[in-house]
């Protein structure tokens, strides 16, 4: 039986930070992402991870943008991809680059694919170091489904991404949809998230509904928010389920705080500025 997302299970999925940590103890992510098009998805997936409370964020866009995604924020340290698009060889140089202990990873918003087995190579290389991922936008294609089975990865889709893997278009009503998404999660043994009006988060067995009714929250790049801030809790908890669960309660809560300021004129950055205000409930120390 599908269970409404409250405050107080949340609470229990985002782990207190430790008085004596140093920096990197709460979490080194790696972003994934951007084209020549889509420069802010990464960037908006990066602050949102930081804003989580992770310590390091390694944001890795193609070279034709790491210019200007230096630009936007010194908060981000960012690895500049060779070629345009992800391609075998960008692939292979990237893994060659990144921290070598690294938490969790995001990949897919803004991305533009250029040979499926660049991002199967990078899948199939983090999460056999054990780096927690969550897959977004462009990665949410049906030709990784056998790279990522069995293995600790979340997918994030929307409708159309759903369809564009599973084949079916989500039912607007709760129970059909949560039936489908359910199905979907078992025989691909993943943690699905599924985006909208109310997110659908499953491993298959486990359900949460986190309804938000929330409308300001169709504009473009607060689903690539919601990317870094599954990421940035994966980081912290390695519960799959959990993670995406109090990702979709942040993102919903930081969207609650951007449309009581803004009305249904927010855009995603309004979401990382609300973050903080949001995730201070939340906040353990011991
Ligand atoms: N600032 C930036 O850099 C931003 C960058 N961004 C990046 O843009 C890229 C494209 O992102 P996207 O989600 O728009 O994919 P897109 O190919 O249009 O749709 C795929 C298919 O799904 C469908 N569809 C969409 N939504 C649906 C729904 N709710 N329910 C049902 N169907 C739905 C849609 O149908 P259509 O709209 O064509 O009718 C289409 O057929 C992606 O990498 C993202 O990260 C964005 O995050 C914005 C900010
Ligand atoms: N009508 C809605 N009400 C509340 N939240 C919504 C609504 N539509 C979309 N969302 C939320 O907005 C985000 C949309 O994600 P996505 O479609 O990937 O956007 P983008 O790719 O532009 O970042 C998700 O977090 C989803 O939960
Ligand atoms: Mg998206």
């Amino acid at each position: 039986m599908a269970q409404r997302l409250q405050a107080s299970s949340v609470k229990k999925f985002i782990p207190p930070r430790k008085r004596d940590s140093r920096k990197g103890d709460n979490g080194k992510v790696a972003v994934i992402g951007g084209s020549y098009m889509y420069h802010g998805a990464p960037v908006l997936s990066s602050l949102a991870a930081l804003r989580s409370g992770t310590d390091l964020v390694y944001t890795c866009v193609p070279k034709v943008i790491s210019e200007s995604v230096r630009a936007i924020s010194p908060n981000l340290i960012v690895i500049p991809m060779v070629d345009y698009k992800l391609t075998r060889g960008s692939a292979n140089k990237l893994l060659g680059q990144l921290p070598p202990d690294l938490d969790s990873a995001t990949i897919g918003m803004g991305l533009s694919i250029a040979d499926e087995e660049g991002l199967k190579n990078i899948v199939t290389s983090l999460s056999s170091q054990n780096v927690m991922l969550s897959l977004d936008a462009s990665a949410l294609v049906k030709y990784i489904l056998p790279s990522v089975s069995g293995k600790k990865v979340v997918l994030t889709p929307h409708a159309g991404e759903f369809k564009r893997m599973f084949g079916e278009m989500p039912p607007a009503a709760t129970t059909p949809r949560v039936k489908m998404v359910e199905k979907a999660a078992k025989e691909n043994s993943v943690v699905i998230l599924l985006k909208g009006s109310t997110d659908v988060i499953t491993d298959g067995q486990r359900t949460f509904l986190n309804p938000k009714n929330l409308a300001s929250m169709t504009v473009g790049g607060t689903g690539d928010v919601l990317s870094g801030l599954v990421a940035g809790l994966l980081a912290k908890n390695h519960n799959l389920l959990e993670s995406s669960a109090a990702a979709s309660f942040v993102n919903g809560l930081a969207g609650k705080t951007s449309q009581r300021k803004n009305g249904l004129h927010i855009v995603a950055t309004d979401l990382i500025d609300a973050i903080p205000a949001v995730m201070k409930l939340f906040d353990r120390v011991i």
